[in-house]
């Protein structure tokens, strides 16, 4: 008797707690009915034709005990989020930077290889080396030079651990029982905060009141670093749009903690499965490995489309099939013209608004616009393929094919960096080296994780053997 009124009194206890947290962090866009897309044409005319109304996202679906409006894919639309976007967006991403940058990307991509070259004839667990490269380059983006060795590694140790944890939820908008959304976002959240509490501790006091004191944490690299701007930077304040005011230590934080995460893991998930069909596709690998060296010793070795035209349609071949964010998330209320425009494709928007998630790959491997769309095929970007001339980004007047960097105002501002980052990184393993199936013959796994950033869910193994110099 004593056991089931435990057992009922415990079970109460955890309803309750979960309601509670859910009405104390109650938001108008937190977990909303969730509409998913995954036809192209639609998402034009959501995205582009009605971009104002698809501009917002809706809240992370774990609530947490602090505001989280701190980083621009959370901020609402509006004068805060354009401050603070267009502040990386014609700062550090802007295009005429680019041969700056390309200094940073060369050596971080030589240090990468000289790391793996003593494993040379082994097999290697690849997604590690490629991180910690990635990291450090994007770091230095960041922050400039001359951040310690034990800072950096905390920082790089926090973002692994959020990554582990991501993986473990599964679409949380999309889990249709309302109990157990509120268990899963009950049990979730103090991981969550563990998370932000740590963003805190890692980037706060050695890092951004460091610099603000004016100690130089160096930064030799030759140009402003992200972390700079955003020091400088005024906002609108949020009672009074029209006054401003400096951003404050923990947003300066986290808006680094989004940099270093955009930067890195997207580019990180690209790469290893990139490396991982280049493994099984020896004829693709060696063609590109051709068209790389040619560069190289021409020494034409900039790495934009119409200088390495292979290396361009390789990245766009893996984006196609494994977007590294696998959707494109909204909170939506419309007007009866918008609702006509899409009642058209027989999308339903409820009264109350709902959450619409753009599935982007089921785009890239639509079969109506894409032949064999589950073919690991590069020569499709090619002149005469289907996806020859695809723009990463949609736009007015163009039809939709894939969108692996989202769409409308909220489309990813880092797809310069981060394509000119995967192509740099690329072309130097495969300059290199040639990586091949691990010697035991083990098949790679191409299952991808089911949460919000789709990595390989069997990290990649791979046998990195010489090139013979040609
Ligand atoms: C291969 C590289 C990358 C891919 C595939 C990628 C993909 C995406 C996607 C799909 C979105 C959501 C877009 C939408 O909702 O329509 C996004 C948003 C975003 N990305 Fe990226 N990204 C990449 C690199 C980067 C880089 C290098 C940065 C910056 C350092 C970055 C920063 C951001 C930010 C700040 C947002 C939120 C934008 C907003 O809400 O206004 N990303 N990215």
């Amino acid at each position: 008797m004593e056991a089931i009124h435990l057992l009922t009194l415990t079970t109460a206890f955890i309803i309750f707690a979960a309601i509670f947290r859910r009405r104390t962090s109650s938001h108008p866009g937190r977990n909303p009915t969730t509409i998913r897309i995954s036809d192209a044409s639609i998402a034009h005319v959501a995205l582009i034709d009605h971009a104002d109304a698809f501009s917002n996202r809706p809240m992370p679906p774990f609530p947490t005990g602090r505001p989280i409006t701190h980083s621009i894919s959370s901020l609402p639309y509006g004068p805060r989020w354009r401050a603070v976007r267009s502040n990386l967006t014609t700062g550090i991403l802007q295009r005429s930077r680019l041969g700056i940058l390309a200094t940073l990307e060369r050596e971080a991509a030589e240090t990468l290889v000289n790391n793996l070259s003593s494993h040379t004839g082994c097999d290697v667990v690849l997604r590690d080396f490629i991180h910690g490269a990635v990291f450090g380059l994007v770091a230095r983006q960041c922050f400039g030079d001359g951040i310690n060795e034990r800072d950096m590694s905390s920082m790089l140790q926090t973002q692994k651990d959020f990554l582990e944890s991501s993986f473990t939820k599964v679409r949380p908008q999309e889990v249709s029982s309302w109990l157990t959304r509120l268990l899963r976002s009950w049990r979730q959240s103090p991981r969550h905060d563990d998370i932000f509490d740590r963003v805190d501790q890692v980037f706060i006091p050695p890092v951004v009141a460091a610099r603000r004191r004016g100690s130089r944490h160096g930064n030799d690299v030759g140009f402003r670093s992200h972390l700079d701007s955003l020091l400088e930077l005024q906002v609108p304040n949020e009672d009074d749009e029209h006054t401003l005011r400096q951003l404050r230590d923990e947003e300066v934080a986290f808006l680094c903690w989004e940099f270093l995460g955009g930067g890195t893991l997207s580019a990180l998930t690209c790469l290893e499965w990139t490396i991982a069909h280049l493994a099984v596709e020896p004829e693709i690998q060696n063609k590109l490995h051709r068209e790389v060296a040619d560069a190289q010793h021409k020494g034409t070795m900039a790495y934009d489309e119409l200088t390495l035209p292979y290396l361009h349609a390789v990245v766009l071949e893996s984006l196609r099939l494994h977007p590294p964010t696998p959707f494109a998330v909204r909170h939506v209320h419309i007007d009866d013209s918008i609702a006509a425009a899409l009642g058209k494709s027989s999308v339903i928007i409820p009264p109350g608004g709902a959450a619409v998630s753009f599935v982007l790959g089921d785009m890239g491997r639509d079969c109506k616009v894409w032949m064999n769309p589950d073919e690991f095929r590069p020569e499709r970007f090619m002149e005469g393929g289907e996806g020859k001339g695809v723009s990463l980004v949609p736009g007015p007047n163009k039809e939709i094919k894939m969108m692996p960097f989202g769409g409308g105002h909220r489309r990813c501002p880092g797809v310069v960096m981060g394509m000119s980052h995967i192509k740099c990184f690329l072309a130097q393993l495969v300059y290199a080296s040639q990586w091949v199936s691990p010697a035991d013959g083990g098949d790679t796994d191409f299952a991808d994780v089911d949460g919000f950033r789709k990595m390989m869910k069997t990290p990649l193994r791979v046998r990195i053997t010489p090139r013979s110099p040609n």
